[in-house]
Order: structure tokens, then sequence, then C-alpha cells
């Protein structure tokens, strides 16, 4: 049997240690914290005992199927505060504890010390510390030291070889630990970096093709790949592929009525050529989307699927599992609404129902189906109408097999709902961004998101646009602002996403709403894609300039430097290794800025250690400036380019 394992006390419940105010932690250990594979993951806590006996502590950690603790040591820092760090080598779940025990032999060569130099006899205690080397737990080279040591001390009857830190050492891991106290298990999930980072371009796919009115396929989707892959996309988002109800199919412009050969809303989801894992017959088959995926993976961009659990009135689950739907009192279907928004083609499957758990099991199913034809990324309408517990099940089910898997939730709601959701499992979500356009508010928001807590668990996603979301900013269709939206969301946020037809600076409102006119959420688009004025150019340097600078590949190492302009946003961002440093400049409104931007606080890893900065280095054009006073002068002219953006040197 294993002593160790025999003997742990437990932190929680009266152990000899107090363990507490640990680092990282969400909710007293609730829910996971999140981090990123390969990176180290700094630990902290506060550790004490009663006495003065000296302290051992160390962090373990596994993957949640796994049985082995692995195990790395803290060091005492200051005030009974211990730190230390690990690297979790693959994604998944894990669990991390703190341990701390009595470190014998180390209590009594201090005491032993603190009596040889005050001069008083240690004859005896010679002895017993001797004796402990006696009952060590060690082989190979330890035993051998500790052999050697004790040796050498019977036989010269003299204390300095029990003194060395040689001894010490080999001590620290070979003597039993009665009273190791371990903190209770936290939860820990290890992501890939594309759950931290990335630039998502969503798009539906049957406006992908070239023929006007024809509907697009996934063969026309292939075709537009060299063009997605040369702005620098890292993720393309497909609204929902399967097929689309006919019952109360949704018309032009969101009418009620559909006219004949009006495609209806791909979010009524079902019809007569199948459900949730079916592919809409006019986009191609499921080999046609597998070749997708495929050509996706050559140009290195991963494709994200929408999961919309609703079903439109012609999907088989409706005859297949009646039970799973509510009717009214009248015997009508409840439709389904995100009030006041009302979804007349579209019933959600009632969570309540007698049968819950298959309905569960269904929708599980879907996402591992799609996840077994290479799908790793879902992003998740509505998941705040959803029972909250049923989504941290479907996470943990889907990456207990997948732990590659991504989830974003699409949840524009309450604050606390949506930090809940990024709580119970989702990897990545989308944020209020799209409305935060005042210097003040965008600073106040990222200033929540990129600190504790928040930056522990909730992954931002900024979205510039979306279908369903035209902001009134965007509406006047400038081009100097489209810039500024686009530069704000890819340099602020670790991951962000513009809706197509943003590089076309689309714009056109149904009036007074945000909202576009004649959206492609009720009918087929072609586009010209290369049409003239469009930005693509810039969104390519942009993408270029993320993809080159690690700082912009994360939100959280975040400050905003005093501007004395109220329309001019600057901040600075420090990759997670601390070696690359960005400063950001970006205008947010159309007049010719002229603004000193201070940077005399700043420091920088270089190979001499810390170092302040001395260049920036425009990250577009190459030009670099020398730093004056600590700063810099900036003219920002947005009609140009309402960004600035710098690499920091020494
Ligand atoms: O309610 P949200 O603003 O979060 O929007 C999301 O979910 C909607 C419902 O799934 C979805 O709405 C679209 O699909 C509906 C069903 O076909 C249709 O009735 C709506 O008119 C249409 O906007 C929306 O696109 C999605 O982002």
């Amino acid at each position: 049997m294993n002593k160790t394992a025999q003997s742990i006390q437990s932190a929680a419940a009266g152990g000899t240690f107090h363990i507490e105010e640990i680092f990282p932690i969400v909710d007293g250990g609730r829910y996971a914290v999140k981090r990123i594979v390969g990176e180290p993951i700094a630990i902290w806590a506060d550790i004490f005992r009663d006495g003065h006996e000296v302290i051992a502590a160390a962090v373990v950690w596994r993957r949640e199927q796994d049985q082995d603790w692995q195990r790395s040591p803290l060091r005492y820092d200051v005030n009974d505060r211990w730190g230390g760090s690990f690297v979790p080598d693959q994604v998944g779940r894990y669990v991390y504890a703190i341990e701390a025990w009595t470190d014998e032999f180390a209590t009594w060569r201090h005491s032993f010390e603190l009596k040889l130099k005050a001069g008083q006899d240690v004859t005896l205690d010679a002895l017993e510390g001797a004796a402990m080397l006696t009952k060590a737990r060690a082989g190979g080279d330890t035993a051998a030291i500790i052999q050697r040591h004790c040796q050498a001390y019977l036989e010269t009857g003299e204390p300095e070889p029990l003194l060395t830190p040689e001894l010490r050492d080999a001590m620290a891991d070979s003597q039993a630990r009665p009273d190791l106290t371990r903190s209770p298990p936290l939860p820990l999930m290890i992501d890939r970096p594309r759950a931290r980072s990335g630039a998502w371009y969503e798009m539906v796919p049957r406006s992908q093709g070239t023929t006007p009115g024809q509907h697009g396929t996934f063969r026309d989707c292939i075709n537009r790949l060299p063009d997605i892959a040369a702005m620098g996309f890292d993720v393309i988002y497909f609204t929902p592929i399967h097929p689309i109800g006919k019952t109360n199919r949704k018309g032009r412009n969101n009418a009620l009525t559909a006219e004949p050969g009006d495609p209806g809303s791909p979010y009524a989801i079902g019809g007569a050529e199948g459900g949730h894992d079916a592919i809409h017959p006019e986009l191609g088959t499921l080999a046609d989307f597998r070749a997708f995926l495929a050509a996706c993976k050559l140009v290195e961009i991963e494709v994200a699927l929408d999961i919309a659990v609703q079903c439109s009135p012609d999907h088989p689950w409706l005859t297949e599992h009646p039970d799973w739907f509510r009717r009214r009192p009248d015997g009508t279907m409840r439709y389904a609404e995100n009030p006041p928004k009302k979804y007349e083609d579209i019933v959600n499957p009632d969570f309540a129902c007698d049968d819950a758990g298959s309905l569960w099991n269904a929708l599980r199913d879907v996402v591992l189906f799609w996840a077994e034809q290479g799908v790793k990324i879902f992003r998740v309408d509505n998941p705040h109408t959803k029972p909250l517990p049923f989504w941290e099940w479907l996470i943990h089910e889907v990456q207990l097999q997948h732990p590659d898997v991504i989830f974003l939730a699409e949840a524009f709601t309450r604050p606390k709902v949506m930090q809940g959701l990024a709580k119970l499992g989702f990897t990545q979500s989308y944020t209020y961004f799209t409305w935060r356009t005042q210097k003040w508010e965008i600073e106040q928001y990222l200033n929540e998101l990129a600190a504790y807590p928040m930056r522990e668990y909730y992954r931002p996603n900024f979205f510039v646009n979306t279908p369903d979301i035209l902001p009134y900013h965007l509406q006047s269709g400038e081009p100097w602002m489209f810039k500024s939206r686009l530069a704000l969301a890819a340099t602020l946020s670790g991951t962000y996403g513009i809706y197509n037809g943003f590089e076309l600076l689309e714009h056109e409102p149904i009036p007074g709403k945000e909202e576009y006119l004649n959206s492609e959420k009720y009918e087929i688009k072609v586009r010209d894609w290369d049409q003239p004025g469009n930005l693509k150019p810039y969104i390519r340097d942009i993408n270029r300039v993320r993809r080159a600078n690690a700082a912009l590949l994360q939100t959280s190492n975040l400050r905003f430097v005093g501007i004395d302009d109220s329309n001019v946003i600057g901040f600075v961002k420090q990759s997670v290794d601390g070696s690359n440093t960005v400063a950001v400049a970006i205008a947010l409104s159309r007049d010719y800025h002229e603004v000193w931007f201070p940077l005399g606080d700043v420091q920088i890893e270089t190979s001499h250690g810390l170092s302040n900065v001395a260049v920036l280095e425009n990250l577009i054009t190459g030009e670099r400036v020398p730093l004056e006073w600590g700063g810099v002068r900036l003219r920002i002219d947005p009609n140009r380019d309402p960004a600035l953006l710098f690499r920091c040197l020494a």
C-alpha cells in the first residue's frame, strides 16, 4: 500500500497546515482556471502551521483521468507566502493541489545551528540528528550520500558531516511525512493556443457562390479560401449548414411569410432531409464538407460550426420525440423567443420534459458527430437560454473524448450570466465590445476583462459586427471607422472576428435599428469580394502584425497609457513570456490627432535583463522612432490609418 497516500491530511478538514489564499483559483475551486498547454502556470499560497518547524511544500497536479500526481516544489517567498510553477504538457482537464509537510531533519538542523551559535552543549542533539539519518527512506545515490555522512559522523563524533547542504538536500526527499497536508483539489482547464487567440471570419456558406440567385456550395467556399487566407484569418466560422425547415419559413428582411424561392434562415434547423447531423443538400454532401475541412487545413485555417439547439417545426425530432417539445394550452407549438426578438420559425426543445436525459444525450451526440468529422471549434447560439448545468455537462462530456474542442458562448446578456457560462466551461465568450465606443468605456471594460478574476476564466472574442448586429457607429460606412474598430478588436483582444461584408464596408441598416437591411440570414447574396475601396489590404496588415507579435495574441498583459486626448486610446501589451512588447495608439474620431505617448515606465526584457524602451518600430512601415524624454509624439491621420502599431525595442 502507498504509505504517503494513506497518511494525507486534508487542509480543509483540520490538517496540521493551513493552506490559504491559493492562486490561481475561480470561485473557491468550484470552476476551472484556464491556461494554455506548454506555458508555465504560476502558483502561490499562504502556508503555515504552529511552532517553529521548517516547512516544505509542493504543488501536485494530474490530468483528471490519470491516477498519479506529478510534483513540483514550492519555495518560500515572504510572509508565509509560497510560490512555484509547473508546466502541463497536454491539453485537457487537470486538477492541482498544494501539499505541505514538516521537514523534520531541516527542523533539527535549524535548531542545532542556533544552539551551536549560542555555545550550548549539542552532544545529544547530534545523536538525535544522526538517528534521523538511520530512518531515511532513500535509494540509489541519495541513500549513498546519507550513509556516507552518517558514517563520517560516527567515525569522528564531530557534528559537521550532519550539517552539509548535500545532506540537507538528500534528507529533504527521504523522510516520512506523517503530517503531510493537502489542499482540496482545484480544477484546471488546459487548452491549445487557439483557445486564447485567433482571427475569425464569419460567413454564410450559401452566399459564397458567384452566380446571383444561385445557392452557394462547399466547393464555392473552397474557392474563397485563398482570399480569406490572404487576409490572415485563422478560423472560418460557418452559420448553420443543416437542412432548413419550410414551415413558418422566414422571408426576406425577417418577413413572417416566405416567398417562393426564399431560402429561409439557416437557424431554422431541420427538414425532411434531416436535422442537426445532416447537411443542407444545396451546400453539398458530407464528403464535400470533409473536402472543405481538408482544404482549410492546407491553408492552416480551422473551421468553427454553429451549434443552435433549436429545431424548425419540420425537424425529424418533432416526430421522433414529440415529448421533447412543449405545446401551448391551445395545442399550438411554443415558438422560440429571445425577448423582444421572436423566432416564429423555430421551437426549442423542452429541457424540463420527462425524457430530458435522452435530449441531453442527443445534443451531445450532435457535437461529437461533428467533432469526429474534424470540427474542433463550436460557436454555441444563445446558450444562456438553455439550462446552465446542461452546458457544463455537455462540454465536459465532449472534452473527455476531444480535449482540444473549443466552445464559444454566443450570449449577449447580463454580465453575471455571461461570466457564469465562461466559468462553467465555455472556452471563449462574446463580449460587449461591439457597443463600447468611448475611450473611457473601452478602458473600463478591458481593465475588467484583463484583470483578476475574469482573466482566469473569461477569454473574450471581440466581434466588430455579426449577421445580427450592424452597430450604429458603422452605419455611416466611413472607412476610417471600420479600420478603427477592426484595429481595436484585433489589438485589444487575443481573439477577434468579423462577419463577412465588413471588409466591403457593408453598412446599410434597417432604419433606426442595429440590423442589416436585406440581411443574408434570409436571402442568398453574391458579392464582389474585390470591390474597389475594400479593406482587405488593411485587414491583411493587421493580421500579419498580430501573428508576428505574441503580445497581441492574448488579452491580459495590457496597460493603458495616459494620452491627453479623449479620442485617442493608447496601450502597451506584453507577451506572456515577456519577450515581445507592443505599443498601440488608435484614433476614435476622424479628426487629425497629435498626441504625446508616454513610455517612460515601460520595461522590456532584453538579453541583459530588464531595460527601458529606447526605440519604437512601426509594425506596418518598419520606420523606427527613437524615444525622447521617455515618450514619442505621434501624429494620427485617421483618414489614412487610425491605428499606429509599434514594437518596443531597447
Ligand atoms: O437571439 P440572438 O440575438 O442571440 O441571435 C442568435 O439566435 C437567433 C435564434 O437562433 C438567430 O436568429 C435567426 O434565426 C431565427 C431562426 O431561424 C430567425 O427567426 C431569426 O429571424 C434570425 O435572426 C440569430 O441569427 C443568432 O445569432
